[in-house]
């Protein structure tokens, strides 16, 4: 571990115990520019972190442990290319799928962006070939659905920006199949004709169980309508594995590569972003990747006191580590992120829930925390409940557009910020034994009653949360989205001191999956399984049918 961060870190503890706000209520009566101090700003985002218990001695202590930890060095590394994903030997560069301003960024001595602009030119052309009904299926009709099978990064960032995008839709329908579970696939292609459907078969690595048993089902449905022919007008892959691609039989001209340097939670950018394209055409691809692109020069630029994704990272970790929250909760009052809380949960644990740093010691401080979350206000009817009385505070983060896409539905929008707004001041100031009892009163409740019930009714309040504000979630701003939160995760991996671009404990998930299955096929019997395994397969089997004691 490095002793600079640590010593920086036991500094920042010290001084969030005698400087931090004790009551953010207070606080905020105490100083009326409490929002100017902690909010920051880039182009039309606001990133509102004054309803979080931070003081300026606090977050002087935080960029000293930022600086300690030399997030911005790493950062630089980052975006020149060096190999900062040691335990894979790989650079680590989503940022130059998006590089619009075409700056030379080299791996091994090599500028990667011409590789780069050539596939997204390639996806490009194929995309609007497929919309414009140029390119149709094997008898002639245009494609109407689209079908991506693909898993974890393959499948969370494209399904995630195909229904954010929704108003920008005017290509075929996008269908999203990753679940092994053959209901998944059974389900989406219920309904769909063959003949106007496009699969497209999203894999970095092109062995991933789930994505290939799904592939060869999608192929028998191809080909028991269409002839073994027509497989080939109905399919396109995108993949590092090239040689993979083709020994399924894949057309080269539709199988669009990618890199080793990009990570598959980190992918959406590259051709993995296919399906996405298809849906919303090149033009709003290309404003997809702007956005991003806009948060990476902020990243790559900004000082620290004004660098939203460091900001993001570093009050993060300041409720992780400091003040020992061990989950947050993201909240999207925007129906169309939906999905985001899904995707931030493999981009934010599968980069940051490592147990070791990054020489391979045992952490003896937190690495990252639980992400979850879903949209408001559907979440305010369900654990909001824990969020405001629970016994433990969870750090929650808002977010939403000043403006909607249906302006005959503004009412409904006005709604949606009131309660948005109305939940963080609510989690800030709580609500007293004292408010609680007089509330009861005023309702005309008798003084025993009002005693009885009051405490059910107290809320404590001084409970953490951010926001996020944007004018509208075009594509354009759904990529600075993202973008702030990859940066945000990086921010808080260099502090945990860990290497955020591996993923070896879901590794661990592909070797165990096809490792039992045998056993649950009976071919092989359960010994050398623990009891409960065997108990369970042998279960399994005799409700199946398969074994004579059925
Ligand atoms: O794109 P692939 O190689 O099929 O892998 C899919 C997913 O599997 C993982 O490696 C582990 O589940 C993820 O990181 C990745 O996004």
């Amino acid at each position: 571990m490095n002793e600079a961060t640590d010593k920086a870190i036991a500094k920042l503890r010290t001084t969030a115990g005698d400087a931090a706000p004790k009551s953010m209520r207070d606080a905020f009566a105490d100083d009326p520019q409490r929002f100017d101090r902690f909010s920051a700003r880039f182009e039309d985002v606001t990133l509102d972190y004054s309803k979080c218990a931070v003081s300026d001695a606090v977050m002087d202590g935080l960029y000293a442990v930022a600086r300690a930890a030399d997030v911005e060095g790493r950062r630089d590394a980052m975006f020149s290319g060096e190999k900062i994903n040691t335990t894979e030997d790989r650079a680590v560069l989503h940022v130059a799928l998006r590089n619009r301003s075409n700056r030379p960024i080299d791996v091994d001595g090599e500028d990667v962006m011409p590789e780069v602009n050539a596939v997204l030119d390639a996806m490009g052309q194929f995309a609007e070939a497929v919309r414009s009904g140029e390119i149709t299926g094997a008898t002639g009709k245009k494609i109407t659905d689209i079908v991506n099978i693909g898993i974890g990064g393959s499948d969370l960032g494209p399904v995630m920006a195909t229904i954010a995008l929704k108003p920008y839709h005017d290509g075929p329908r996008a269908h999203f199949v990753s679940n092994v579970d053959g209901a998944h696939i059974a389900d989406t292609l219920e309904g769909l004709d063959p003949a106007t459907t496009l699969v497209i078969v999203a894999s970095k690595t092109f062995t991933t169980v789930e994505t290939m048993t799904n592939a060869h089902t999608a192929r028998r449905w191809i080909a028991g309508a269409l002839g073994e022919e027509a497989v080939i007008d109905h399919f396109a892959a995108v993949s590092t594995a090239l040689d993979k691609v083709r020994e399924f039989g894949m057309d080269e001209k539709r199988t669009f590569g990618f890199w080793d340097w990009v990570g598959g939670r980190y992918s959406v950018w590259s051709a993995i972003g296919l399906p996405v394209m298809i849906a919303v055409g090149r033009d709003d691809f290309g404003r997809f990747l702007d956005g991003a692109h806009a948060i990476d020069e902020h990243f790559r630029t900004a000082p620290m006191e004004e660098n939203l994704p460091i900001l993001l990272g570093l009050v993060g970790f300041y409720h992780r580590e400091i003040c020992d929250y061990g989950s947050r909760a993201v909240i999207p009052y925007d129906q169309r992120l939906s999905r985001f809380p899904a995707y931030l949960q493999q981009l934010d644990m599968e980069s940051n829930g490592k147990g070791v740093d990054r020489d391979g010691e045992t952490l003896d401080r937190h690495s990252g925390p639980v992400t979850w979350g879903e949209p408001g206000t559907n979440g305010q009817h369900a654990f909001f409940q824990l969020l405001h009385q629970g016994t433990d505070p969870v750090p929650v983060e808002f977010m939403v557009a000043a403006r909607g896409h249906e302006p005959e539905l503004d009412h409904q929008q006005r709604l949606l910020l009131a309660n948005c707004l109305a939940q963080s001041e609510a989690f800030m100031r709580g609500r007293s034994l004292d408010e609680a009892r007089r509330q009861l009163l005023d309702k005309g409740m008798g003084e025993d009653e009002a005693n009885r019930i009051a405490p059910h009714r107290v809320f404590t309040g001084n409970r953490p949360s951010v926001t996020i504000l944007y004018e509208e979630l075009t594509p354009y701003a759904l990529g600075r989205l993202i973008a702030l939160y990859e940066h945000r995760v990086f921010t808080e991996a260099q502090i945990f001191g860990i290497n955020a671009f591996d993923q070896w404990g879901v590794e661990l998930g592909k070797e165990l999956a096809t490792g039992l299955l045998p056993v649950v096929e009976g071919k092989e019997d359960t010994q050398g399984h623990d009891s409960s395994t065997a108990g369970l397969v042998a279960i399994v089997r005799r409700m199946r049918g398969e074994t004579a004691s059925g």
